[in-house]
Order: structure tokens, then C-alpha cells, then sequence
């Protein structure tokens, strides 16, 4: 099929981005902007608003490479490169920070406050500020811009500039390097990620033994989950919660519970623990709702040690098995399988990539990214669906694969397979 024109995509920018603009209009909602004090629009958008929106997004995004051309396409690299190099500076030297949403400051006091040169600072603000990061109102003076406000003042934004550019963006240029000198490892340790940071454990360990590290990953986590939309993932769980008067949900690697509490939230007869490092969940437990305390519990659990917790329905597992090789994700499956009973279910929240072509360019580049993102960390992957049935059938010939559910315009799907031990084999049945 041949690829739409540059008309056909500008004439689609233009039907889509009105369908989105009429919807905003119509809600009271304001429009777009780079303003600070401007809320954007919401996350939980009608389907068919999303649908219009995601649209506008890929018709701008294919005219604009169209336009540029193919010597433009390559030389992009470069440019987009110099992003996160300003993303880093503003990160490490904290700027803006201290400036209010309508306040102003200018070049030569954030030097002076930074310890920096006054005309190194304004080259980077300025680099920075041709990505809407800051703006200068008039010359020589600096204001925040919506997305320097919120990298200034929300601190899981803070966290994520953090892990972007002060651990992957370092490890993305020894990845080359990593996949010459260990083709195809299944090895945590043999990756971009270490050589990067000379790691000589597992980053998460290593981190463990860095708190103000792991607090850093656990609160981008928590910025990302924010736009993950936990709640319409999981509500893709089939599994009868109203027919039971108690459920016992095991959330591995859980973290602050995001996905725990959720549910919780949803299911009165949930019965919850999360399980992650000390230093994680350290603290997490005064941050609950009142009403959930008691329900949702933390607990130290290593999951490279067989599961403590036995017996429970649910084991949970979100943005868990795509940090590790198909060998290390066996070897966690198979930590678990002591505790379960008949009937318990595995349920993987994370991503399942389709073949090539069949979501948008930009919806693609953005798993793709995510997917060598984890070849960096640990040698691990975003899976496919096969991948998938695979893993189960690797792992133990008792676990029922039970399919997979993606909802519609969802980054990540949901995965699930049943402990069925009279089984000879487990049975595929969908
Ligand atoms: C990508 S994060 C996902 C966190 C959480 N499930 C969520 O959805 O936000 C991976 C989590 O696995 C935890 N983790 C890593 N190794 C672990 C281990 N050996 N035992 C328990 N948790 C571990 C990390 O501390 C981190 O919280």
C-alpha cells in the first residue's frame, strides 16, 4: 500500500487535531499549551478522543519526516541527542527549582547561584528552550515553561530526568560496544548497563546498596505508573473477584503498590502484599489511604528465593519479566511455583509487542525503545505473544496459558496462566 501523501497527512493533522480541539472546547477544558499555569488536557480521554489525538500525533509526525527528507531523518539524531544533553544539565544543577510558576529570574543569577559560566548557562537554556524547557519572556530573563515547571516542581518527574539521563542515557552509548563483545547474552551482568556504571551485581542490588539511587528509580517508577494508567490495565484482569468473599493478591517486585492498591480500591474482598526490596517498601506503608491499611501489607521478598507467601490466588507480576532474559524469568516463575495452589493464577501486567506495521511509527518507536532500553539493563526484552506462551511452557508443562488482553490505545497488556499441577502438559487456550 502505498504511503498516504503529504497532503493526506496534513489534510489528517487537520480533521483529527479538530475532532480533539471541538472535544476540549465542548468539556470547558483549555486548549493545549506551553503555559505554566495551563493544566494540560486529562489522561482518561474518551476512546474515540484518544483515538483522534493519537491519529493527529502520527500524521504530524510522518509529514514532518516526510518534509525534512531522508538527509534530515539521519541528521535528526544529532539534534534529538542535544535534548537530553540539556535535560541532563538541567537535572543535575537543579535549575528552576526555586522559581515560582509567574516568577522570572535570568541567565546571569542562575550562574551565579550554580557556580556556572553566565554564557555557558544561556546556551544550554536556549538549547533547552527550542523543546519548550524554559522560556525567555524577554532577553537575558528566564521562565518556566509547562515542562520546566513540572520537571521543577514534581519530584517523580525530578526522578525520572534522574534515571534518563544519569543512568540509561549513559548506558545507551556503550550498548554497541556490550553487543559486540557478548552476542546475544541471557547474562544481567554482561550488558551496556554495567559497563556503563561498573556494576559488578544487578543493578537493583547495586542500587540497594545506594538509597538515594534506589529512591531515584522507585520515584520514577511512580512518575511513569502516573501516566501508565494502571487502573484501565488492569481492569483487563479476567478473574471473578465478585464471586469470591476473600482473594490473596501477592504484587512481586511491587514496589509502592501502585498496582495493589488499585485493585484494592476496586475490590473489597482483595487482600493484599507487596513484596520488593527493604529499602523500596521502606516508608510506603504510611502513604496508604486510611481505609486501606490492613488490606494492603508490605513485605521484604527477594524474588530470586523461592515464594513465602504460599498458597495465595494471585501472584502478581507488573513491569516485573521485562527486566529479565527469558533464563532469569524462568528461574522466577519457577521460585513461585512451590507456593501455588490448584487453580492459582500468574498475572504479568506488562507489555506484548506486535508484529512490525501494526501500530502507529511513533507508537512503535516508543516500545522499541523501551524493548533495547531493557537489552541495556539486563540483557531483557519487551516480549511478543509467542515469546509469552513460551515462557510458561519453559518454565513448568503445569501452568495453563490463559491468553492475552490488550485494551484498546494500551501501551501494556495483561498476561495470565493458571496452576493446573495434574496436568501432564499445560494446554494452550488461547
Ligand atoms: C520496573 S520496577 C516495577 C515496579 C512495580 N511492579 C510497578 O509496577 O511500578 C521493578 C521492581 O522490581 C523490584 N525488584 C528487582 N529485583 C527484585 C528482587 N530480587 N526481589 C524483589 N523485587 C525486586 C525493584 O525494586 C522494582 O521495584
Amino acid at each position: 500500500m502505498a504511503s498516504p501523501s503529504i497532503l493526506e497527512l496534513s489534510q489528517s493533522v487537520a480533521t483529527n487535531t479538530s475532532i480533539f480541539h471541538d472535544y476540549l472546547t465542548a468539556e470547558g477544558l483549555p486548549l493545549p499549551s506551553h503555559e505554566p499555569s495551563i493544566p494540560p488536557p486529562p489522561l482518561n480521554l474518551p476512546s474515540e478522543i484518544a483515538a483522534a489525538r493519537d491519529a493527529a500525533i502520527q500524521a504530524s509526525y510522518d509529514l514532518y519526516e516526510l518534509l525534512i527528507g531522508p538527509y534530515g531523518i539521519l541528521l535528526n539524531g544529532m539534534f534529538q541527542n542535544s535534548r537530553m544533553l540539556a535535560l541532563e544539565f538541567i537535572h543535575t544543577h537543579k535549575i528552576g527549582q526555586s522559581l515560582g510558576q509567574n516568577n522570572v529570574t535570568t541567565f546571569k543569577d542562575i550562574a551565579k547561584s550554580s557556580n556556572l559560566d553566565e554564557d555557558d548557562t544561556r546556551r544550554m537554556l536556549r538549547l533547552a528552550m527550542t523543546n519548550r524547557i524554559f522560556r525567555e519572556p524577554e532577553p537575558g530573563v528566564v521562565a518556566h515553561s509547562a515542562a520546566s515547571h513540572v520537571l521543577a516542581t514534581n519530584p517523580f518527574v525530578a526522578a525520572w530526568a534522574g534515571v534518563a539521563t544519569k543512568e540509561n542515557w549513559p548506558a545507551f552509548q556503550r550498548t554497541t560496544e556490550a553487543l559486540t563483545k557478548w552476542p546475544g547474552s541471557q547474562d544481567p551482568l554482561k550488558t551496556a548497563f554495567s559497563l556503563a556504571h561498573n556494576f559488578t551485581d544487578l543493578p537493583f542490588v547495586e542500587w540497594e546498596k545506594d538509597p538515594p539511587r534506589a529512591k531515584q528509580f522507585s520515584n520514577a517508577m511512580k512518575f511513569l505508573n502516573a501516566g501508565a494508567q494502571p487502573e484501565m490495565i488492569l481492569s483487563a484482569i479476567d478473574y471473578p473477584f465478585s464471586t469470591k468473599n476473600k482473594v490473596t493478591f501477592i504484587d512481586v517486585g511491587g514496589s509502592h503498590g501502585v498496582a495493589a492498591i488499585a485493585l484494592a480500591e476496586k475490590h473489597p474482598q482483595l487482600s493484599c502484599i507487596v513484596q520488593d526490596f527493604p529499602n523500596v517498601i521502606q516508608g510506603a506503608d504510611a502513604q496508604l489511604p486510611e481505609h486501606l491499611r490492613g488490606r494492603v501489607k508490605y513485605m521484604a521478598h527477594d524474588f530470586w528465593t523461592e515464594q513465602v507467601v504460599k498458597g495465595a490466588d494471585i501472584y502478581f507480576f507488573r513491569w516485573i519479566f521485562h527486566d529479565w532474559s527469558d533464563e532469569y524469568a524462568i528461574r522466577i516463575l519457577r521460585q513461585t511455583v512451590p507456593a501455588l495452589k490448584e487453580g492459582a493464577r500468574i498475572i504479568i501486567n506488562d507489555a506484548c509487542i506486535p508484529p512490525p506495521g501494526v501500530l502507529t511509527t511513533k507508537q512503535e518507536m516508543d516500545l522499541r525503545t523501551v524493548d533495547i532500553l531493557m537489552k541495556v539493563f539486563t540483557n531483557a526484552k519487551e516480549c511478543e505473544a509467542g515469546d509469552w506462551h513460551a515462557l510458561f511452557e519453559k518454565a513448568d508443562s503445569r501452568f495453563r496459558f490463559l491468553g492475552i488482553t490488550t485494551p484498546p490505545s494500551a501501551r501494556d497488556s495483561i498476561i495470565q496462566a493458571e496452576w493446573c499441577p495434574a496436568a501432564e502438559s499445560g494446554s494452550v487456550i488461547s
